[in-house]
C-alpha cells in the first residue's frame, strides 16, 4: 500500500510524496490524471481558491499560472493532501481524499515550494537515503535519474556546493525515484537564473516526451506558453482562463511598438484615421500598434510633420500583455469568481 511519508525534520520527505504504480486496470487510462471541479479554499474571509475548475489529460504537460497570491500553491497543498478544501472535487487518477486517503497520490511525486537536502552529503548520498526510505525499486533508479536530470557528473559533490537550479533538478530527480506517472511541481524556476531556468524547461521537456503527466506553477507566462500544452490562469482565487496555449495565443493583442517622440500629444493627434494602426498612450509613451507597412507610414507622417521619434522599442510580448491584461487589477474589475473566460478575453 502507498502511503505518503510522515513529515521529517529536515524537509525533503513533506514535500515529496510516496508513488507506487498502481496496477493497470482496464480503463484507467482514459481517466484524467486531475480532475478538480469547483474547488474552494478559504482562510477566514479571505477565499483563496474559489470555485475552480481544472482537467489534466494523462501525457500532458498542464500549467496554473498566476501573479502572486492567486492561489496556486493553495490548489497544488490541496492536492496532496497538506490542507483541506471547504468545497469541490479534487481526484487524480480517480481517486479522492475522502474515497482513498493517502491512497490518492499513487502515482504522484512533486515538491512544493523548494526541496530541502543534507548539504553536508552528496546528492547522491541523499538520494539514498530517500530510496532507502522507499524501499522498493526507487535504489536501482538513481543513476537513471541523476542521467535524466543531467546531475550524472556532480552526484559525488556536496548539495551544499550546489546551485540553486541543480538543488531544484536533484528535488525532481528525488520524485522520479518513485517513478510516477503524474509530477507536480510548484513554481519549478522559480529564483533561479537564465541558465537554470533554460535547465528547467529542458528538463520538463524530457519528462513530457517521456510520456510523464506533468502539472507546474508558474507566474511566468513565457515559461508557460514554452513548455505547457493547456493552461488556467488564475486571478485572486478565480479562473479568468482555461484552454490551450494555441487558443490563448489567438486572443493576444498585436504587439505593440513603444514610441516616444518630441511632441507625443500631436503624435497621437496624427495616427487618428490611419489604416490599420492604432496608438495609445500608456505610462509616458505612446503604444503603437499595427501591420509593419502601417508604421512605417506613420514614421514617415512623423518626420514630414517636424515631429521627431526618441525611441521606437518592442512592447510586451503579445501573450505577456495578454496575461498582464487577464490577471492585473483594475477599479473597474468585477468582484473576483464573477469574471468568464469570455468576458475576461473580450
Ligand atoms: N495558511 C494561510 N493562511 C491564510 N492565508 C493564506 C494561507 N495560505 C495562503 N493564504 C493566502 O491565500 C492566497 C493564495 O495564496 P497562494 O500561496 O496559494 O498563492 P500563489 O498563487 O501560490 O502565490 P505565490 O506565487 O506568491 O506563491 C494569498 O492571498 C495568501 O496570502
Amino acid at each position: 500500500m502507498c502511503a505518503r511519508r510522515p513529515a521529517l525534520p529536515w524537509g525533503v520527505p513533506a514535500f515529496i510524496v510516496t508513488s507506487c504504480r498502481l496496477p493497470s486496470v482496464a480503463g484507467v487510462t482514459d481517466q484524467l490524471a486531475v480532475r478538480i471541479e469547483g474547488l474552494t479554499k478559504r482562510y477566514g474571509s479571505l477565499t483563496a481558491v474559489d470555485g475552480i475548475d481544472i482537467a489534466v489529460a494523462e501525457g500532458e504537460v498542464y500549467g496554473v499560472l498566476g501573479p502572486n497570491g492567486a492561489g496556486k500553491t493553495t490548489v497544488l497543498r490541496m492536492l496532496f493532501g497538506l490542507i483541506r478544501p471547504d468545497a469541490g472535487v479534487l481526484e487524480v487518477f480517480g481517486r479522492s481524499w475522502e474515497q482513498n486517503g493517502t491512497d490518492t497520490l499513487a502515482g504522484v511525486a512533486g515538491f512544493i515550494e523548494s526541496p530541502k537536502f543534507y548539504p553536508y552529503l552528496t546528492g547522491r548520498k541523499n538520494l539514498q537515503l530517500l530510496a532507502g526510505l522507499d524501499g522498493g525499486a526507487a535504489r536501482e533508479r538513481i543513476d537513471e535519474v541523476l542521467d535524466v536530470v543531467d546531475l550524472t557528473g556532480r552526484d559525488r559533490d556536496k548539495v551544499g556546493g550546489y546551485s540553486f537550479g541543480m538543488r531544484q533538478r536533484l528535488g525532481v530527480a528525488a520524485s522520479l525515484l518513485r517513478d510516477p506517472r503524474l509530477l507536480v511541481l510548484d513554481e519549478p524556476a522559480n529564483g533561479l537564473d537564465p541558465a537554470g531556468i533554460r535547465d528547467m524547461r529542458a528538463l520538463v521537456h524530457r519528462l513530457a516526451d517521456s510520456g510523464l503527466t506533468v502539472l507546474l506553477s508558474s507566474h511566468d507566462m513565457a515559461e508557460v506558453e514554452e513548455i505547457c500544452d493547456n493552461v488556467t490562469i488564475m486571478k485572486t482565487g478565480s479562473v479568468v482562463y482555461h484552454g490551450t496555449i494555441s487558443a490563448l495565443r489567438a486572443q493576444a493583442p498585436p504587439q505593440a511598438h513603444l514610441l516616444r517622440t518630441t511632441d507625443d500629444a500631436a503624435a497621437a493627434r496624427l495616427a487618428a484615421g490611419a489604416e490599420g494602426l492604432s496608438v495609445a498612450t500608456a505610462e509616458g509613451q505612446l503604444a503603437v500598434r499595427g501591420t509593419q507597412d502601417a508604421i512605417d507610414a506613420y514614421v514617415r507622417t512623423l518626420a514630414l510633420a517636424g515631429i521627431a521619434p526618441r525611441s521606437l522599442t518592442l512592447g510586451e510580448a503579445p501573450l505577456e500583455a495578454l496575461f498582464f491584461m487577464l490577471t492585473e487589477a483594475s477599479p473597474d474589475s468585477p468582484p473576483h469568481g464573477t469574471r468568464t473566460d469570455q468576458e475576461a478575453l473580450s
